[in-house]
């Protein structure tokens, strides 16, 4: 079976390359997810990329991952057996990670592991940025590598992938 790796962006991440350069560079979110899809690719496996500037998207998008949620294909039958899982999600949420409940139950609700990724150090940012909701349930954290941390986690991410399949 098709293995995959869901990465996800939430809240203006889609501004990657033109917001605050100073602070998240100028690599656009478009670089970032072609280089994940080839980095994925390489180890043999399927990355598929979301973005959105909405919290219930994203909870829908994470619900569709395990083929849960309102968008998800109906699953009878042979096909269903055949329909590829994601297995490990990778995901910036932006400014949800502060703030969204939301986000954490869907990722706890789903069980698919995930890796937290944040282009900045958000321990050494304004005191509301410390706190992650999503932090305590990781499978591993990255923050403050620039977008080279999209890198290091879907590394990762890759390499979970490939023990699932016993490689
Ligand atoms: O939107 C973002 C991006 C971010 O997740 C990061 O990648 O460094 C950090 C968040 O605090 C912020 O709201």
């Amino acid at each position: 079976m098709t293995r995959r790796i869901l990465l996800i962006n939430g809240p203006n991440l889609n501004l990657l390359g033109r917001r605050e350069p100073h602070i998240y560079g100028k690599t656009t979110l478009a670089e970032v997810e072609e280089q994940a899809r080839s980095q994925a690719a390489s180890h043999g496996v399927e990355l598929e990329t979301f973005q959105s500037n909405h919290e219930g998207a994203i909870v829908d998008r994470i619900q569709e991952a395990a083929g849960w949620g309102p968008n998800a294909a109906p699953k009878d039958g042979a096909a269903a057996q055949e329909q590829p899982k994601v297995s490990v999600i990778v995901i910036n949420p932006g400014a949800l990670t502060h703030t969204s409940v939301a986000v954490r139950d869907a990722l706890l609700g789903v069980d698919i592991p995930f890796v937290e990724v944040h282009v900045s150090n958000i321990h050494a940012r304004e005191p509301f940025r410390n706190h992650s909701h999503l932090s305590d349930k990781a499978a591993a954290v990255v923050c403050g590598m620039g977008v080279y941390g999209y890198t290091a986690a879907v590394e990762f991410a890759a390499r979970h992938v490939r023990a699932e399949d016993g490689k």
